[in-house]
């Protein structure tokens, strides 16, 4: 379906969408940990840097007089080592040291590793095969072992133990690289990009290493801590700084004949390789939060299995008799940063038993929130039920625990997603799939439940079904994985099917069959049916009714048929007015003026004001309800379209006015 874009209105909203992201600063700050990580660390880094100003000694300057002074003692404010040279001037030059060797090995070794990982993950084969034998050979060894097998061959020195360092971690980076680049290399972007005449390295430095650049970030910061404690552990055996130059670890070393007469001169490079190494980790991990794209969304958790409920106001359960499904004032908001984002803004559903009802609107109208709230898979954060309830069976599932949650879920109420590439596991057998779906909610054995799996596999028209239950979900053909996903949502005869656009990514021929499928097996089975779509000719084929929705919430509901007739709201007349008829070529189709409201600063009145041409000053102010036009018709609309319903209309103009007053 085509919606004009107004250009200029285009520009605000994505200026609005990346204002309401906070900053990347923003998140580090947030997580505290991290922020402490940073100011240690830059403080380490600003006194390190300014050894050479500071009024320190000379860190190699001996004074055998003073030797072994404990700490705040006159003039050595950390005390002296057993040459009498003063501990803070060799700290602060030590610390210069060690954390320049820690950072020059990081990035060589990142440098060669991710070189490595992206030649060996892009060229694949051979080539592949045989550096990733080679980095195979340099793991199969103790890092230690190796990096001194290194620094015996180089022999003992600072740069020297640098480079054995990087090198063995460089299969750190060569496997992660590799990894990473091999799944993005046979994408279909950069299959386009080679289609488009783009050689090898240009494809490299422009598609791919973009994509594994954030990788490389955070491999970095995570390793750089430790590979300081490397070069230090590398100097405690004397194969690194040699004297009378300090680091870290030579310090330590050196400290270590005096652990019992004066420990102080080794507890305190140890306590400073501890700042650092702390420091740079904490730091290392609030960095990978802050680059993780799911994390800036402000989620800094992992989802939990059910959407949060944070209802303000609980509505009084429905009276009289219930459909399959009775969804009453639902709110669903997500909450990014300082903004919330009001996805579903009380929306009222009821399904009748065995009744098919389509839920139509544009992209980004709420309509798959809606479903997953109604089976609590709403991410939280940053998702959260704030409003209404989901009745089944006179049970509210939003107050459900989480055992009567998960029988429900793939039980009474079950699913079918656009994408079944996506829903189904790559790893297993389809067979294996739907088999595990019956154990889930059955007390059958393995091999009844595979029986199952293979008759259902036939009840969805896949030819073949004993051989196909043992194909894994890529053998499969789009319509024939839908068809599967079909067969698991129907697997244990739910009472409420909600299928989220399942022929969207079908071709016609495939989304007919898909559809006859469908609506075969709910009169079969006496399933009712949500059927999100945006494509009207989807619902007049198998829906009874239909509900459409805009900015979250519902605006028109009734008998398709009526609906498609006469739609009672501007915005169902906008849409079916955007949909192509066979019948009538000739027909303008038109596209609605402008763009959905941003859901973070939706409108007062009716949110469609801004681009309805029936739109009068009334309809900007207060909330318009969703009442009866016609008898079985509902609209939200204070001048509805439908004839009938002038005198509906007045009344409502009436009631809206006096509830303004
Ligand atoms: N996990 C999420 N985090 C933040 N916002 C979300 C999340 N999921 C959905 N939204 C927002 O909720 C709004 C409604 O999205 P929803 O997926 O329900 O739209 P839809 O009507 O199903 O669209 P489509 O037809 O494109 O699937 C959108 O503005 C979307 O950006």
């Amino acid at each position: 379906m085509s919606v004009a874009a107004d250009p200029g209105e285009e520009a605000e909203p994505a200026a609005a969408a990346r204002s309401s992201r906070p900053a990347s600063w923003r998140l580090l700050a947030n997580n505290r940990l991290a922020a402490l990580g940073l100011v240690l660390l830059s403080l380490v880094i600003v006194v390190a840097l300014a050894a050479p100003l500071l009024p320190i000694a000379p860190p190699d300057a001996t004074a055998p007089a003073e030797r072994l002074q404990r700490p705040f003692s006159e003039g050595h404010l950390l005390g002296t080592d057993h040459l009498g040279r003063d501990i803070l001037s060799r700290l602060v030059w030590g610390t210069r040291i060690s954390l320049a060797v820690g950072i020059s090995a990081s990035l060589i070794a990142a440098f060669f590793g991710s070189l490595i990982g992206l030649i060996a993950g892009y060229a694949g084969g051979r080539t592949d095969h045989l550096m990733m034998r080679g980095i195979d050979m340099l793991m199969a060894f103790p890092y230690i072992l190796l990096a001194l097998a290194i620094v015996a061959v180089l022999g003992p020195g600072l740069l020297n133990a640098l480079y054995a360092i990087a090198v063995v971690n460089i299969p750190f980076f060569a496997r992660n690289i590799r990894g990473i680049t091999l799944g993005l290399a046979r994408r279909d972007f950069v299959e386009a990009a080679k289609l488009s005449g783009k050689g090898p390295i240009r494809l490299v430095a422009t598609e791919i290493f973009p994509n594994v650049l954030p990788t490389i970030v955070i491999a970095l910061s995570t390793t750089v801590g430790w590979m300081i404690l490397e070069t230090a552990g590398l100097s405690f055996l004397g194969l690194g700084a040699q004297p009378p130059q300090a680091d870290l670890g030579s310090m330590l070393g050196e400290g270590r004949k005096l652990l019992f007469t004066a420990p102080y001169v080794s507890i305190i490079p140890g306590v400073m390789i501890f700042i650092i190494v702390m420091s740079i980790n904490l730091l290392g991990d609030g960095i990978r939060d802050v680059l993780d794209p799911r994390l800036r969304s402000g989620a800094l958790a992992h989802p939990s299995a059910r959407t949060q409920v944070k209802r303000r106001k609980v509505p009084e359960m429905p009276a009289g008799e219930t459909g399959a499904l009775d969804v009453v004032g639902l709110q669903t908001e997500f909450s990014i940063g300082r903004d919330v984002f009001r996805a579903v803004g009380g929306v009222d559903l009821r399904l009748g038993k065995e009744e098919c009802l389509g839920l139509v609107g544009e992209s980004g109208s709420g309509k798959s929130v809606t479903a997953l709230s109604i089976a609590s898979l709403v991410p939280s954060p940053p998702g959260a039920i704030v409003g209404g309830r989901v009745m089944r069976e006179g049970r509210d599932v939003l107050e459900m625990r989480d055992g009567e949650l998960r029988r429900l879920r793939g039980g009474e109420i079950s699913m079918i997603f656009q994408d079944p590439l996506s829903s189904l596991h790559p790893l297993f057998t389809v067979g294996d799939q739907i088999a595990e779906a019956v154990r889930a909610h059955q007390p059958v054995s393995r091999a009844e439940a595979w029986a199952k799996a293979v008759d259902l596999l036939g009840a969805v028209q896949i030819p073949n079904p004993k051989e196909r239950a043992k194909s894994y979900p890529h053998e499969l053909s789009g319509g024939m994985r839908q068809r599967v996903a079909i067969a698991i949502a129907l697997v244990n005869e739910p009472e409420v099917l909600i299928a989220d656009e399942p022929t969207t990514a079908l071709d016609v021929t495939v989304q007919a069959q898909v559809l006859k499928l469908l609506d075969d097996l709910r009169h079969e089975k006496h399933t009712a049916v949500l059927f999100i779509t945006h494509d009207f000719g989807v619902v007049s084929e198998i829906c009874e009714r239909v509900a459409v929705m805009y900015a979250g919430r519902i605006v028109e509901m009734g008998r398709t048929e009526d609906v498609l007739d006469a739609p009672a709201h501007p915005y169902t007349r906008k849409l079916i007015d955007c949909v192509p008829l066979l019948d009538d070529p000739d027909r303008r189709l038109d596209a609605i003026e402008g763009l959905p409201p941003p859901l973070n600063r939706l409108p007062e009145g009716c949110a469609f004001a801004p681009r309805c041409p029936r739109a009068q000053p009334d309809c900007r102010a207060g909330d318009i309800p969703l009442g009866e036009v016609a008898p079985g018709r509902m609209a939200r609309c204070l001048y509805p379209l439908v004839e009938d319903a002038d005198a509906a209309a007045d009344a409502r103009v009436d009631a809206h006015a006096e509830a303004g007053q």
